[in-house]
């Protein structure tokens, strides 16, 4: 810490994208810490903030009322002074496909630790590249975020897409006093496969058929007797204005573990590929037994941080975004975590976390 009592979070670490940026700042709202994120998005090639940053920065101005230096596009060192927590109704409209996901990914923790329910309606992308898409959100992120006793409602009232975004979302959230320790250790036995498949606009119903068809037909040549049910679904007008197709494919089981694969269509669709892709990624969590899915892995590590008590996950190898969201809580908790390799190769992270409580409720 300096002077003035910032945390210096450096934002070239490891993956250097945006993910050290958004864990810093929410934390720095949650924890009322005042936070100087240096060399923002330092290895991506167009480095600083980009719009999603931007508006995710503002959105946490708002929520406590920080003071802020460097809240601009291209900007590469924010200084946030973060005020108190204030529930209300946000809305976020980013005139663009940003992700309306990772927006969410900043305001989603702070928002838990409010006084009292809070909604954030926010316009952008709900299915975009490098980034979760909605689906994921509701059907992996809520029931994984139940571990740790918290919750929130996601509706999606309009699908947006690469380039036009025009989605619409609204997330609702009930605050916690604190939060529960995860543990997410036992894989269980699979109750279910399955998934959705879908396409919207100009893009005929077929591909989401071939996507379904030739996913359930992997799962089935991987193991035989286990029952994959994808849902092809082709989005009224209503629901998304413009072409877009993608599918996610879940597994849950006996012991609440639930893992999660996409994939998104890009200019030449192939169903049949994307379906394939999705079920083979989905078939390496079923055989490897892990317990949280690579892309959950670096979004629960804030949550193990706060909580009263120990957090366990086991899961793959560590991803740079986990090892840099590791870094981030670490500095900005002072927590310790622990990274074991088990004999398979599986990997069990923990931590004894801060024990953060609301004071708000
Ligand atoms: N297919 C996916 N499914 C679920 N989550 C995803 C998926 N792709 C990316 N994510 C999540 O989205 C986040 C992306 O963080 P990252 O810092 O790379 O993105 P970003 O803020 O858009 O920054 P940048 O533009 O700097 O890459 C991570 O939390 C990652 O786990």
């Amino acid at each position: 810490m300096d002077a003035k009592q910032f945390v210096e979070i450096d934002g070239s670490y490891l993956e250097g994208g945006g993910q050290a940026l958004r864990n810093a700042l929410s934390l720095s709202c949650i924890l009322g810490k005042p936070v100087r994120v240096v060399k923002i998005r330092a290895n991506r090639p167009n480095p600083g903030l980009s719009r999603q940053h931007l508006h995710g920065l503002n959105l946490l101005r708002d929520i406590t009322n920080a003071d802020v230096v460097g809240n601009y596009l291209l900007s590469s060192t924010v200084e946030f002074t973060p005020g108190t927590i204030v529930d209300n109704t946000y809305r976020v409209e980013t005139h663009t496909a940003a992700s309306i996901t990772l927006i969410y990914q900043m305001a989603l923790p702070v928002l838990l630790f409010a006084g009292r329910s809070s909604r954030l309606i926010v316009c952008g992308g709900t299915n975009v590249d490098f980034a979760p898409p909605v689906e994921y959100m509701q059907d992996v992120l809520l029931p994984n975020l139940r571990h740790f006793g918290a919750s929130f409602d996601l509706k999606v009232q309009r699908y947006g897409f690469y380039p036009r975004g025009q989605g619409r979302c609204q997330l609702d959230v009930e605050p916690v006093a604190k939060l529960n320790p995860g543990k997410l250790v036992a894989f269980g036995n699979i109750k279910s496969v399955s998934g959705v498949a879908y396409c919207a606009g100009r893009l005929p119903v077929n591909i989401a058929i071939d996507m379904q068809q030739s996913a359930q037909r992997e799962i089935h040549r991987m193991w035989p007797s286990q029952k994959c049910n994808i849902e092809p679904i082709k989005h009224s007008r209503q629901k998304a204005y413009y072409d877009g197709a993608g599918i996610l494919m879940t597994v849950n089981t006996t012991a609440d573990v639930v893992l999660g694969a996409s994939a998104l269509g890009k200019k030449r669709i192939d169903g049949h590929l994307l379906g394939l892709e999705v079920s083979c990624q989905l078939g390496g969590y079923i055989r490897e037994k892990v317990c949280v899915d690579n892309y959950m892995q670096d979004q629960l590590i804030i949550y193990m941080s706060l909580a009263v008590g120990r957090s366990t996950m086991r899961t793959g190898k560590l991803t740079n975004h986990t090892r840099t969201a590791i870094n981030v809580a670490e500095q900005m908790t002072g927590v310790k975590f622990d990274v074991a390799t088990e004999p398979d190769g599986q990997m069990l992270v923990s931590c004894q976390g801060l024990g953060h409580l609301n004071k708000l409720i």
